[in-house]
């Protein structure tokens, strides 16, 4: 039996250099990551996504030693084939023992230290060995001489990879922020990882950044014998160089493989629906948006995500782990706004029933934001617009576009096409309608739309005031000109659209799927 609880005897070098199995992270209630399952091979880019909140950054803090997990193995199988199991493992020794080696989000550097010395710096662990813990090194002992000549080198070898060798004697802080994220990197590949953890990487650059920092990373996956796991929110980094993207929401696993077959999965899609549309969108254009709605359509596979999820496209609120001592825990950040309005919807039907003496209402499982069965339910619910019935309801919901032809939403800033979609759903087929929204309209809309107050904060109401009497918008005339690349393909007709033709998202697939009027 092996001694040492932290590291399993050499057993063959394993295709796998992370192993996660059934990772959980509970920050009292919160579930932060619940029964992740996911592996990393060797000499690949791994790339872990998911809207804000997911737990991505905590997967990392339990990998790198910050965060002890709550439960769970994660296993890091080194190149020599020995074996660490990072949860157990002191977290000063990850770096040194298991090989693994981190950025941050936030950038972390000594920025009064020149390149060479920062990178220098984070070879201390080396030099203090090699100058045996004493002041030997200061009188030029030789193994110490020897070792701080391979820093240097290696520094050097670093700052050039990154580019950044010319600037080897500037401060850290005169770097533009581009090169500040790739000196991050190259001081990490100082320590000798085996495992690169970046969190982020990409976060702030511009394209010209992002392609430097692309072709650094693909070098060190083909040179240096690192794998790389990255957290990463920019999707042209992770869909260029990724060989492998898992996906969570909600600390849980939704998707796992390809970048090709991750894009065009509906659970990622429907994931991101609570971001910017700009990020949905760009995977939409990319595959083709009117197949990925109808699968959208189709509502959940049993088999990923949340099983107890109440709402698709909104995710649970109450979305539980069982704990070892029966504990139920909730996931409550970001979740589910479906399900808040139900619980809304619940308390106003209950207040109502105690007052009429009619016996309470039970919960029942948030509808399935999108799915037909929903969709045709809230249009029969609302057969003509009248003021809410209930707390939580948008009061000027219609069953069909007036005249059959919906206006082009995506005009207005901030409704891309699945927005677009998501408020056709909802019984919102033209400007007036939303240029009419009072707060509670609007907080209704949110609700059931995680829009998280990007209503009020892109001005959609005045937009759509604005596009409602005829009037264009600086945003709605890029569109029109067909500007505006996110935008769905009808936009261009948008003008036509809102007189003589309905677009194309509002009316072909959503009116005519909802059942109010076809
Ligand atoms: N130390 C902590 N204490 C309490 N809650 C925490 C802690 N760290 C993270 N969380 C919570 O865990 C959840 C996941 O957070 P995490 O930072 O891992 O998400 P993320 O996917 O990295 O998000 P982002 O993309 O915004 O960085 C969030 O709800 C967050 O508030």
């Amino acid at each position: 039996m092996n001694a040492n609880p932290v590291q399993k005897a050499a057993s063959g070098m394993n295709d796998a250099i992370l192993q996660v199995d059934h990772l959980s992270m509970k920050f009292g209630g919160l579930v932060a990551i619940g029964d992740l399952s996911f592996a990393a091979k060797r000499g690949e880019i791994t790339a872990l996504i998911g809207p804000n909140g997911a737990g991505k950054t905590t997967v990392f803090n339990c990998i790198t030693g910050f965060y002890k997990p709550s439960e769970g193995m994660i296993t890091l199988n080194r190149n020599d084939g020995s074996t660490f199991l990072l949860e157990r493992l002191p977290n000063h020794e990850i770096p040194a023992r298991a090989k693994v080696a981190r950025t941050f989000q936030n950038i972390r550097l000594f920025s009064g230290m020149t390149l060479l010395e920062n990178l220098l710096v984070a070879q201390h662990n080396k030099l203090m060995k090699a100058s045996g813990y004493t002041v030997l090194g200061l009188f030029g002992f030789s193994g110490y001489r020897k070792a701080s000549a391979e820093s240097v080198e290696l520094a050097k070898h670093w700052l050039e990879k990154a580019d950044l060798v010319d600037r080897a004697d500037d401060p850290a802080g005169d770097l533009p922020y581009g090169a500040q994220r790739r000196l991050e990197i190259a001081r990490a590949m100082c320590t000798g990882p085996e495992l690169l953890c970046l969190d982020e990487p990409a976060a702030g650059l511009n394209p010209k950044e992002s392609a430097a920092l692309n072709e650094l990373l693909i070098d060190i996956k083909n040179t240096s014998g690192a794998s790389i796991l990255l957290i990463e929110h920019d999707m042209s980094v992770v869909m260029q160089i990724s060989d492998h993207v898992v996906v969570l929401e909600y600390g849980r696993k939704i998707s796992d493989g390809s970048p090709q077959s991750v894009r065009t999965d509906p659970r990622v899609i429907a994931a991101y629906l609570g971001v910017d549309d700009e990020e949905v969108e760009a995977v939409l254009t990319e595959v083709g948006d009117e197949d990925v709605i109808e699968q959208l359509d189709t509502g959940p596979d049993a088999a990923h995500g949340p099983g107890t999820s109440s709402s698709y496209l909104a995710g649970p609120v109450t979305d539980t782990v069982g704990h070892s001592s029966g504990e139920r825990v909730t996931v409550a950040k970001g979740a589910s706004k479906a399900g808040q309005v139900d619980a809304r919807s619940l308390a106003a039907a209950n207040k109502a029933a105690s007052q009429a003496a009619v016996p309470p209402a039970k919960a029942k499982p948030a509808p399935k934001a999108t799915s037909k069965a929903a969709t045709g339910t809230a249009a029969k619910s609302t057969a003509s617009a009248k003021p809410a019935a209930k707390t939580g309801e948008i009061s000027n919901r219609l069953a069909a576009p007036r005249g059959g032809k919906a206006d082009n939403l995506t005009r207005i800033k901030g409704i891309g096409t699945v927005n677009e979609k998501k408020l056709n759903d909802h019984g919102i087929f033209h400007f007036d309608q939303i240029g009419a929204w009072k707060k509670a309209d609007v907080e209704a809309a949110e609700a059931y739309l995680a829009f998280d107050g990007r209503i009020a904060r892109e001005e959609w109401v005045k937009q759509a005031r604005l596009l409602g009497q005829g009037r264009d918008t600086e945003f709605s005339r890029r569109v029109d000109a067909g500007k505006v690349a996110t935008s769905h393909a009808s936009a261009k007709t948008a003008k036509a659209a809102s007189g003589k033709t309905a677009s194309k998202t509002a009316a072909k697939p959503v009116a005519g799927k909802r059942g109010g009027g076809k």
